[in-house]
């Protein structure tokens, strides 16, 4: 069986789409390998697949599969990509989508100057919906974590997904290669978690590198740029709106505090379209 996608990218951060409402795609997890492959498939960091609503009140279901096959519950670029293809391919004509995730809703703005603002929803910080292996919840929520020698300081929350966010002076010569993959790794992060480590450059501008569960590090991750905006707004170092300039990029974050929505703004971009064999 042929099947329709589109490679589209969020600041460098790649996806391969599939309209799961009008074709039937079965995804698993060595389908999703062979796509996400740079050199036996098309090749992407995630692939993300439009389905029938299942929440009440959404459009349209959005499922994500990260390089490695493993399905997950949340991806901030991929959303405004979302965005972006159901509009592109005439799924809907709204200028404002509700979308159903494994996270529960999430509500997507295609914005005149073609930049998508997406509502993530509030971030989590109870340690068992992170989840995180730790007793009781700390006041700015930091923890110290433990890997072989040392004890680094980690901020832990969900964006839907987990993220562990460290500060670092230079995020040029961060350790995001060897450090990122035994922070995902950790034992106490039972379902692996997303590292991010964060320079913070005044109140109202980071920079930000992000090695994926799942993934290795991308030129971009949207979920890593909310939690590192969170997180640092949690150690009191970052004021309401926070420019994030990734490897790939900038984002636009938006928080005002617990409780309320993460709001991201930035690019979706269409890249080519294609037929692949089932
Ligand atoms: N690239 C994404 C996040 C994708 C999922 C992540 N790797 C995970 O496993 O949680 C983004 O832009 O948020």
């Amino acid at each position: 069986m042929r099947l329709r996608f589109t490679k589209m990218q969020g600041l460098g951060n790649d996806f391969v789409v599939f309209d799961g409402v009008r074709q039937r795609v079965d995804l698993d997890a060595g389908f999703a390998r062979l796509l996400a492959d740079r050199r036996f498939g098309i090749g992407c960091d995630q692939i993300l697949l439009v389905e029938p609503p299942r929440l009440p009140e959404t459009d349209f279901h959005y499922r994500i599969f990260n390089a490695d096959g493993s399905e997950v519950e949340q991806c901030g670029n991929g959303a405004r990509c979302f965005a972006r293809f159901v509009r592109d391919q005439g799924l809907t004509d709204k200028d404002e989508i509700p979308v159903g995730t494994a996270a529960g809703a999430i509500r997507l703005y295609l914005e005149p100057d073609g930049q998508v603002r997406v509502d993530m929803g509030a971030p989590a910080f109870t340690p068992a919906r992170i989840p995180f292996s730790v007793e009781t919840e700390t006041a700015d929520a930091t923890y110290p974590l433990e890997i072989e020698d040392r004890t680094l300081t980690i901020g832990a929350l969900s964006m839907g997904n987990p993220h562990a966010v460290l500060i670092v002076d230079d995020v040029e010569s961060a350790p995001v290669a060897t450090l990122g993959p035994l922070i995902e790794h950790h034992p106490d992060f039972p379902r692996r978690v997303n590292a991010g480590f964060m320079q913070i450059l005044g109140p109202n501008a980071i920079r930000l590198r992000v090695h994926e569960r799942g993934a290795g590090e991308t030129l971009a991750c949207g979920t890593g740029a909310c939690a590192a905006v969170v997180s640092g707004r949690r150690r009191g170092r970052l004021d309401e709106r926070v420019r994030v300039a990734l490897p790939g990029g900038e984002l636009v974050i938006e928080w005002r505090g617990p409780g309320h929505p993460v709001w991201m703004t930035g690019p979706a971009v269409n890249v080519f379209e294609g037929e692949i064999e089932r």
